[in-house]
């Protein structure tokens, strides 16, 4: 029913331009990242979190991802600065994983992947009434990447992985209140950033991207505990566990890069 899409052989990213034709467009996402290539900006200030009033909501299995979502009828978490215009506010964040070793980032950096993305989603509520209608049209969306690499156990992660078993199959839903995601964030934002898209469907072109350059550092543990959700609902037979629900690199067809200091 509908447009199902996921991640496998026959309904995976190669195959989403059959339902989704924009998968072919000028800028999709993501991309792969040149830092020698990507021109620094010295307009580009820094980006200003300002999620001290930052209200969780619940966390759930979508059956693409985990998703930690937020109230947003207000302005008590934005992102703003850097490319951005306007504030935006934060709506959900999210994660892009691999299989056991391989990596399973979105964005990669000299043809080099991590083994995860954190993707934290805002939208523009001084242009826009809703979020889908932001995140339908041109620059509607903030999203913030945070690159995850595998070392040291990450200090703070284990609040988002302790509650991963409560969100095992797709369309579970769990209360998850008083999380403040800047918990997450490297030291340094400093950053890339150009427009983009959704990267899965409806792979929309309405994102700013802002990538940020110091990765965080979560052991294998850790991420080892985002692979024990899997895809598919409870009553369905087949468990198919949820891994490298990741897109890969897109062409970049003239869109330039740029790098904050
Ligand atoms: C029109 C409504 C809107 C599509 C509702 C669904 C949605 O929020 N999708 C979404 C959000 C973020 C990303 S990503 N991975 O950060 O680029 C990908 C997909
Ligand atoms: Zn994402």
């Amino acid at each position: 029913t509908g447009n199902q899409w996921g991640y496998g052989k026959d309904d995976g990213p190669s195959a989403w331009n059959t339902n989704y034709p924009v998968a072919d467009g000028d800028r999709q996402s993501p991309i792969d990242i040149l830092p020698h290539q990507a021109r620094h900006d010295p307009n580009l200030g820094p980006i200003v979190l300002n999620y001290d009033r930052c209200t969780s909501i619940n966390i759930a299995n979508n059956g693409h991802s985990v998703v930690v979502e937020f109230e947003d009828s207000d302005d008590r978490s934005v992102i703003q600065g850097g490319p951005l215009d306007n504030p935006y506010r934060l709506k959900q964040f999210h994660f892009h994983w691999g299989g056991k070793g391989c990596h399973g980032s979105e964005h990669t950096v000299e043809g080099n992947s991590y083994a995860s993305e954190l993707h934290l989603v805002h939208w523009n509520a001084v242009k826009f009434k809703t979020f889908g209608e932001a995140a339908s049209t041109s620059d509607g969306l903030a999203v913030l990447g945070i690159f995850l690499e595998t070392g040291d156990e990450h200090r703070w992660l284990h609040m988002i992985t302790d509650a991963l078993y409560t969100v095992k199959f797709k369309g579970s839903v769990t209360d998850f209140k008083g999380f403040n995601p800047k918990c997450l964030l490297p030291s340094s934002l400093h950053y890339w950033t150009y427009l983009g898209s959704l990267t899965t469907p409806p792979l929309h072109e309405s994102v700013i991207w802002i990538v940020v350059k110091e990765p965080m550092i979560v052991s294998e543990k850790q991420l080892g505990k985002f692979r024990t959700l899997v895809f598919t609902g409870e009553e369905e037979d087949e468990r198919t566990r949820m891994e490298n629900n990741f897109r890969p690199p897109q062409l970049l067809k003239g869109r330039t890069v740029r790098s904050s200091n």
